[in-house]
């Protein structure tokens, strides 16, 4: 799936290679540059290093498991890699190389100067105690630290499907007692780990908030919505149908009803609740946090049969669980009028095809979701700066701010005469009052969402791909890869 979206953006860049190197390689030939070109662009496709891991680990009735691992690393024109480590039966040296690479043009795609990594255990993690999954956490971890494939400087693991903070906490421990030791920037060996242990306020939310406000940012570009019939530019009043409730399905749903969105439906691997007046997310997070599932929420109706919620009608779907939910056998039955990619690769390429032709709009995964990594690479920028952000200029931007007022009312009373107490707003007072390595990281994020998405409307002008916006986040994130392959030159030693 990902090697086609990437030869179909080759494609689509076509001669754009060449001018992009003429200037350059003036020397050159066309036969020469075309060569040194399709040298970089296999190397940008290929995943050059995967490592199988096999370990036993002694399990609470006394017995042995001999548990797999993987971690791949794809493109290293940037590093350290980054991407998150999954637990997952249908986790495999494939799987991981795959989402490896979409990693590497995610990264790329939205300016996140990383390469391209995933990691996974092929274990169902429920079939396990807390005590058995962090042995194989720790054990798994510290296979990859010896060999030097995990590091502050390597490659820097997160959370993914069914890992979290906690996850990441055994990681890094795993690293700071042994050989982490004596490396000062050791913290940085995981983002996504717990606020105590040095994590970002925001990382838990970034992923589902960079999906909903990348869904905004498209929505609210009229030029390019009226390409889709029946579609209104922007989110309020929008419906939305997330399949998917955990980190990143749940968080979504929040973000989304903040835009002014209405979530009316949520499709779970045992359970859907359907709505079309609005279901209660704050209530159904909750819920969801204290019994580790929707089953049994009583506050909405179920849908039957569950597994279907996904083709009811909707403005915006969002898959926000596993890859390939979408397919060709299914694509025709999605009535939603924009889907907008939660999950790593739900759309299956005949999906894709499918889906274009019906006027669907796609925003796809590789920047529909990078919220999460994104946010990674702030809390991996303060691991190895050992700042929270905000924390050196919080008290001199209040200071700075009390100055401007008063300074102003000074003026005023020189000018008119008389003595003025301008004063700021109920917001901004509360603003300066409240500022939180929060809000910095929100505004970023938000900022950042804005500015891809911009440049992706701009390249699916540029190379005529009309709403093909998987197309053209492709397009954005092999030109930054290959000119960024090109300046180093390819003969590494
Ligand atoms: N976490 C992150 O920061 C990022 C995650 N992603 C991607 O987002 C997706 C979800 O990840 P994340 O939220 O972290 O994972 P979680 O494990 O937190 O959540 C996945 C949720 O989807 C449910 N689920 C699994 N299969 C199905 C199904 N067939 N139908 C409906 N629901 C299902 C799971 O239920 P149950 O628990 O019962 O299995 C679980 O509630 C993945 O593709 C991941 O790669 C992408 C970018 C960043
Ligand atoms: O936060 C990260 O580093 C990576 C998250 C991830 O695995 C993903 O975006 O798919």
């Amino acid at each position: 799936m990902v090697g086609y979206n990437f030869h179909r953006a080759v494609g689509a860049i076509g001669e754009n290679f060449e001018d992009e190197t003429r200037k350059k390689w003036f020397r050159l030939d066309h036969k020469e540059r075309c060569r040194r070109i399709s040298t970089i662009v296999k190397m940008i496709d290929t995943c050059p290093a995967v490592v199988h891991l096999q370990f036993p680990v002694k399990m609470d009735d006394g017995n042995y498991e001999i548990i797999q691992g993987y971690r791949a690393h794809h493109c290293g024109h940037r590093v350290p890699y980054k991407g998150g480590i999954r637990f997952s039966t249908h986790i495999n040296q494939n799987e991981v190389m795959a989402l490896a690479a979409l990693m590497s043009y995610k990264c790329a795609c939205c300016d996140i100067p990383f390469g391209g990594a995933k990691g996974g255990v092929s274990i169902d993690p429920k079939a396990y105690s807390e005590r058995e999954l962090e042995k194989i956490t720790r054990r798994y971890s510290y296979e990859l630290i010896k060999k030097h494939v995990i590091g502050p400087a390597i490659d820097v693991p997160a959370p993914d499907v069914n890992t979290d903070p906690r996850v990441m906490a055994w990681v890094m421990d795993t690293y700071l007692r042994t050989t982490g030791v004596n490396d000062i920037d050791n913290v940085a060996i995981v983002t996504g780990k717990p606020i105590i242990l040095g994590g970002i306020l925001g990382r838990e939310d970034a992923t589902g908030q960079g999906v909903a406000y990348a869904a905004q940012t498209i929505l609210e570009d009229e030029a390019f919505i009226q390409q889709i019939d029946g579609l209104k530019p922007g989110m309020t009043g929008k419906t939305v149908i997330i399949q998917g409730f955990g980190n990143v399905g749940a968080s979504s749903a929040k973000y989304f009803c903040q835009l002014g969105a209405k979530i009316i439906g949520v499709q779970e691997y045992n359970v859907s609740y359907y709505d079309p007046n609005g279901l209660k997310v704050d209530e159904m997070i909750e819920y969801q946090t204290e019994h580790k599932t929707l089953k049994g929420y009583q506050g909405a109706k179920e849908f039957q049969p569950f597994h279907d919620l996904i083709f009811e009608n909707c403005d915006i779907l969002v898959p926000a669980a596993v890859e390939k939910i979408i397919k060709k056998s299914n694509a025709d039955r999605i009535k939603a009028k924009v889907i907008a990619e939660g999950a790593n690769g739900p759309i299956t390429p005949a999906a894709d095809v499918l889906l274009l032709s019906k006027k669907i709009l796609i925003i796809p995964d590789i920047y529909a979701n990078a919220g999460g990594v994104t946010v990674s690479f702030f809390e991996w920028l303060k691991g190895i700066n050992h700042v929270s952000w905000g924390r050196l200029q919080f008290g001199y931007e209040k200071e700075n701010t009390k100055m401007l007022f008063e300074s102003m009312n000074e003026s005023l009373k020189d000018a008119l005469g008389k003595a003025i107490d301008m004063q700021p707003s109920s917001s901004f007072a509360r603003r300066l009052k409240e500022a939180s390595e929060r809000d910095i990281v929100s505004s970023s994020l938000n900022e950042s969402v804005r500015e891809i998405g911009n440049e992706l409307i701009a390249a699916a002008k540029k190379y005529r791909l009309g709403t093909d916006l998987r197309t053209a986040a492709f397009v954005n994130a092999i030109m930054k890869i290959f000119k960024t392959i090109d300046e180093s030159g390819l003969n590494y030693f």
